[in-house]
Parts: C-alpha cells; sequence; structure tokens
C-alpha cells in the first residue's frame, strides 16, 4: 500500500504509529508535543495522556540535555533535519530497556521538520535503540584487538611471540644503524631443560618457562627493553641504548634472579636448581653488520656459555 495515496479515512494513522519500532514524539515551536507514540510510553514509562500536549521538556522526570533541546529548536527554525550523533548523544531522553527498568536506552536520534495543514513548522523526533549496534561494534572492535594481540603474543607465557621479535628487532636494528646508537642483545636458554621435563613433566616445564619469563621481564627496568620468547625454553632480550657493559650487567642479574628462583631441578647436571645460560653481543655505533650476522654473534655468545658449564654469561664482542 502506498500511504501518500491513502487520506486520513482510510487508515489508522495512531494504529500505525504505534506499531512501529522506533519512537516517534512530535513537538510544535514551543515545545509542545502532538505525538507520542506506544513505544516512547514503553520505554519512558509516560502514557500518552499524560504527555500529549504537555511541554517536552517538563514531561519528564529528569532534565533534557541542553544540546539535545537546542537541536530541536534548530531543525524547526532553519527546517533542516538533524542529526544527532551517537557519540556525543548517548541519552538524549531518559528513556529506559523495558526489560532492565534502571537500564537507560542508548539511542539514535533524528530531528526531521514537519510543516502542518496551517503552515506551522513543528519537529519530529525519531528514536531507535541503538545498545544492539553498539554492542556489536564493541565486539568486533574487542574482537579484533585480541586478534592484534594474539599474533604478537606467545599464548604460554603472554610476552611477546617470536614473530613479533622479527619485526621489531629489524625496526631497531635500523634505527641504531641510521642513529648510529648502541644495540645489545641477550638470547637465554634454560639449562637441562630436557632433563627437566622428563623428571617432572609437560606441565611442570610449561609452568617453570612461565616463572622464567616473568622473571625475565620483571628483570628488565627501561620501557625500550623488550622479551619475547624465542624458541620452547630460550628467550630473546633487546635492549635498545644498552652499552655491551650495561648488557651484561642486566644478563647477570636475570642469571642470578632465575638462580634465586629455586625451582627444583634434580635432573640438572650442574646445580640442584633450574640454572639459564645467557649469550650476550652488542652492535656499536658505526659498525657495518647486518641483522642476521649480529643474531647468529649472540647465538654464538649462548654457545659459548653453555660450552662454558652452563648457568653463565658469555659475551661475544662483533
Ligand atoms: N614443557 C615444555 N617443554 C618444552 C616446550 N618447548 C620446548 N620444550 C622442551 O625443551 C627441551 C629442550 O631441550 P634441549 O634443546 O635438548 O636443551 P636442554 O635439555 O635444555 O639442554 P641445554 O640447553 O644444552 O642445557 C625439549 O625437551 C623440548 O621438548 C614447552 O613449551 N613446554
Amino acid at each position: 500500500m502506498n500511504i501518500s495515496t491513502v487520506t486520513p479515512t482510510e487508515i489508522d494513522w495512531s494504529q500505525l504509529f504505534n506499531a512501529l519500532n522506533i519512537g516517534l514524539i512530535l513537538v510544535d515551536s514551543n515545545g509542545e508535543i502532538l505525538l507520542w507514540n506506544e513505544w516512547i510510553s514503553k520505554h519512558s514509562g509516560i502514557n500518552y495522556l499524560s504527555a500529549i500536549n504537555q511541554p517536552l521538556e517538563l514531561v519528564f522526570p529528569e532534565k533534557l540535555p541542553a544540546p539535545f533541546v537546542a537541536a530541536i529548536k534548530r531543525c524547526i527554525n532553519t527546517k533542516l533535519p538533524v542529526v544527532l550523533s551517537n557519540a556525543l548523544h548517548k541519552y538524549p531522553l531518559p528513556l529506559y530497556s523495558p526489560q532492565k527498568s534502571d537500564e537507560k536506552l542508548s539511542q539514535s536520534v533524528i530531528l526531521n521538520p514537519i510543516k502542518d495543514n496551517q503552515g506551522n513548522w513543528n519537529c519530529l523526533i525519531q528514536v531507535t535503540d541503538s545498545s544492539a549496534s553498539i554492542k556489536r561494534e564493541k565486539m568486533l572492535r574487542d574482537h579484533s584487538e585480541t586478534h592484534k594481540k594474539d599474533a604478537t603474543t606467545d599464548p604460554l607465557t603472554g610476552i611477546y611471540n617470536r614473530r613479533f621479535f622479527d619485526s621489531h628487532y629489524k625496526i631497531e636494528m635500523n634505527q641504531a644503524m641510521r642513529q648510529k646508537t648502541t644495540l645489545s642483545l641477550l638470547m637465554l636458554d634454560i639449562d637441562f631443560f630436557k632433563n627437566y621435563n622428563d623428571h617432572y613433566g609437560h606441565p611442570a616445564g610449561d609452568a617453570a618457562i612461565i616463572a622464567v619469563a616473568t622473571c625475565i621481564r620483571t628483570t628488565m627496568k627501561r620501557s625500550s627493553d623488550m622479551v619475547a620468547r624465542y624458541g620452547g625454553e630460550e628467550f630473546i632480550v633487546l635492549l635498545p641504548n644498552s652499552t655491551p657493559a650495561a648488557a651484561q650487567m642486566l644478563a647477570e642479574n636475570i642469571r642470578s634472579a632465575v638462580e634465586d628462583l629455586k625451582i627444583p631441578h634434580l635432573n640438572s647436571l650442574i646445580a640442584k636448581h633450574m640454572t639459564v645460560s645467557i649469550g650476550v653481543s652488542s652492535f656499536l655505533p658505526g659498525m657495518v653488520v647486518d641483522a642476521t650476522t649480529f643474531l647468529k654473534n649472540t647465538d654464538l655468545a649462548l654457545y659459548a656459555a653453555k660450552q662454558k658449564g652452563r648457568n653463565q654469561v658469555q659475551f661475544l664482542p662483533l
């Protein structure tokens, strides 16, 4: 049915307005209510008879926001529609969810100028419940943030994963070369971890990896330092602007902090507790060396720490 072709005698307009799943209020230029549909009654708790011919600003028990009242006046004066941004005006009217009477309804509101038969301009306020779309947007946003976090974080320990390290390392390396600054790397590996797993079981092994990751993270001081899980029981620490001496000192702090955790390791061949070996390498200003070589050198330093007896720090110059 084309509504524009039917006359008011052919259709019950109030029935139509009340059947709509949006709120409708029509106010004249004095702010008096000319139309108030069922949806608005349901969400405001104010029935048609209490609202009709009353000033909009006095009908609600709460004061209406001044920008909303100003927008209605603007709509009538300019004879132009106004869309109220949901971000700025979340609750223009004191409307509530019929299911949860204490939960304010977030609303999308559009104001339209309407001319009556006498040529007077009124404002039609259309209100829709935007809580569902806001919830959907929030869900999508949370989802994408979780996704981003998943892509950069190691699920077991919560520290960065190797993929994130690889990309971050390239950026830091380029910066150190361009700006002629120092960059140090530590590579850490838990000693005799295979024996630990074999003796205490895989879940205990996982718990030990988490404990070591947490220990490294809490021993690091600067916000620019970053630690990542590089392999099963291997970690890598990137230290921008750290000299060889500072990097070795931090490595020693981490080594002794892990020892101080006193995680029993009866199958270690060098101690009664869990220990780590650490290789240290530093890129110095003006050096001509690529990122892969620097990384390999750090790995060689770690290898040296293992060879020399484990539970120690070894520095290998580039
Ligand atoms: N529980 C647990 N074990 C892991 C994980 N990733 C790797 N591993 C184990 O870590 C052990 C590493 O053993 P190896 O590389 O032989 O080294 P290691 O026994 O620590 O000996 P050294 O490094 O020479 O002192 C292997 O047994 C892996 O199965 C993990 O996520 N959880």
